[in-house]
């Protein structure tokens, strides 16, 4: 028997989507689907997300949930993209300008802590069988806006449903002023060690660490980082705690999404065979981001600008890092300091660094055909999907040794470019100076074309899809189902 999965994430690509979450709430269910398990992924019916559904897609009511924090509310089915939907479509909850976090104005919403409390409670109500016809064996919740599902599934004292959370980023942990306790509908028990008490307030991912039957994360070094005090961001005591329930999956990306060989927003597509036909992308995108046309190598960002990502630290090397004969095409939004640092670095070199600042899918999929390589000097990364995405592209990554970069991409150096396994640059420490450094051995290998097409190609033949990864997450639900341990 196939286990029957409820995914719970508050963003989903296609539908909507601020970061890599999105991705993986995607991407995941349909690879599972591949492997022969039902899906079904609920989300909030945000107005981006219903604005979406045209074209035949009509959601259909499914469940009534009365008085859901404040207000009545209802889940509706669809399917749109091949994804098996439930939204949650509660007005006075979701009916609202603005993200699914922040207002327009870039507040996050004063009632965050009931909008995820009542996705959380929505997806126990469907994971306890709420839904005729449809009975979960697993609920899987994402990050801290699902993480209180496992919690109110076992203060519901919900037989048969196993439970995982998985953490795509420690740092986001959804913790609340103490007063909400109250208006959770949890037990006084809840408010405990076991429960959601959380140094005095009420965290909802730290709720979900402890209640969930297991925690994954998405990269085996990221799921060892956050068992330390610098990784573990006040939870590396609670995670040490869960031992071998503390599991790390990397993550994968749709491959049919990202194939350079079909990729409509191209200017060219290409493929491991006709790689030459690359350089019509490069000379794009040097226009695209006003760079002077010449034989010098672009390095490229796609990111959210934010101290995470280590972005200060390239604005800090980018003078350094242009003298070395390197190009850089920066794209991304983030924190208006660093944004404000690179079109200062712009202005210093107009026609070596280019900036965008904004946020465009079709961009980040040129920039990946177009650019030499990608640079990503994350702080922390749980997985990263930018450089999985710049190996299927021949894009080669320039990364920090962290989490699931570390684990993704392997470092070109003395022995590995002999032994020809080589696929991208690591550095450590996370500092601009060595930033810079590896920066310009990755500039000395491109200017030695073979071994350059050997390391893109190398790159591009990698198998960054989700079929392993989803085969993993398909093993540990089975164990859950019959009772065994996570290997
Ligand atoms: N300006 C822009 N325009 C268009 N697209 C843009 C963009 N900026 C970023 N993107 C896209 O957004 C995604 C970001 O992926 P990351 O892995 O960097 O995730 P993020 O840090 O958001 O999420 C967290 O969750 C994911 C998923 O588990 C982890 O991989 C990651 O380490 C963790 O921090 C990529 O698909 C990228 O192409």
């Amino acid at each position: 028997m196939n286990p029957v999965v409820l995914s719970v994430a508050s963003e989903i690509y296609p539908l909507i989507k601020t970061g890599g979450l999105a991705d993986v709430a995607g991407a995941l269910p349909l690879a599972l689907e591949d492997l022969g398990l039902r899906v079904r992924s609920l989300l909030p019916a945000y107005p981006t997300v219903m604005a979406k559904l045209t074209n035949g897609s009509t959601p259909e009511p499914i469940l009534d949930l009365p008085d859901l924090f404040g207000g009545n509310a209802r889940v509706l089915t669809v399917r749109y993209a091949d994804l098996d939907l439930l939204l949650l479509d509660a007005p006075h909850l979701f009916d609202r300008p603005g993200g699914p976090y922040i207002t327009e104005t870039g507040q996050d919403h004063a009632d965050n802590w009931a909008r995820f409390a009542a996705l959380s409670k929505a997806a126990a109500e469907i994971a306890g069988g709420a839904i005729a016809g449809f009975q979960p064996d697993i609920l899987h919740a994402h990050d801290w806006q699902a993480a209180l599902a496992p919690v109110y599934l076992a203060f519901n004292g919900t037989k048969g449903v196993r439970s995982v959370v998985t953490i795509h980023n420690l740092a986001f942990q959804g913790a609340f002023a103490p007063d909400i306790f109250a208006k959770l509908g949890l037990p006084r028990s809840a408010w405990s060690l076991e429960g959601v008490e959380y140094y005095g307030s009420v965290g909802y991912l730290k709720g979900g660490l402890h209640a969930a039957d297991v925690v994954t994360t998405v990269s085996p070094t990221y799921a060892e980082e956050i068992l330390t005090p610098e990784g573990g961001m006040g939870l590396d005591g609670l995670l040490a705690g869960r031992g071998n329930r503390l599991v790390g999956i990397v993550n994968g990306i749709d491959t049919d999404a990202w194939d350079p060989a079909t990729d409509a927003a191209l200017p060219q597509t290409y493929s491991v065979k006709t790689l030459k036909a690359r350089a019509r992308n490069k000379r794009a995108l040097e226009a695209e981001f006003g760079l002077a046309h010449n034989d010098d190598p672009v390095f490229c960002v796609i990111s959210r600008l934010t101290w995470q990502k280590g972005m200060d630290l390239l604005a800090e090397a980018a003078d350094e890092i242009v003298s070395s004969g390197v190009r850089l095409a920066i794209f991304g939004s983030g924190d208006r300091m660093i944004e404000g640092a690179f079109h200062a670095a712009h202005a210093r070199h107009p026609d070596r660094i280019g900036v965008k600042i904004g946020y465009d899918e079709a961009l980040a999929h040129r920039i990946q055909a177009g650019a030499d390589a990608i640079i990503i000097p994350s702080r922390f990364e749980p997985c990263g999907l930018t450089q999985l995405c710049g190996l299927r592209y021949g894009c080669v990554p320039v990364v920090s040794r962290v989490g699931g970069l570390a684990d993704t991409v392997i470092n070109a150096n003395y022995a590995a470019v002999q032994s020809n396994v080589a696929t991208g640059t690591i550095f450590a420490p996370v500092t601009a100076k060595s930033l810079h450094d590896a920066v310009v051995r990755t500039r000395d290998l491109y200017r030695q074309p073979a071994l350059w097409q050997s390391m893109q190609k190398r790159g591009m033949a990698t198998d960054v899809s989700w079929t392993a990864s989803a085969a993993r997450y398909v093993e540990l639900y089975r164990g859950l189902i019959e009772g065994e341990p996570p290997q």
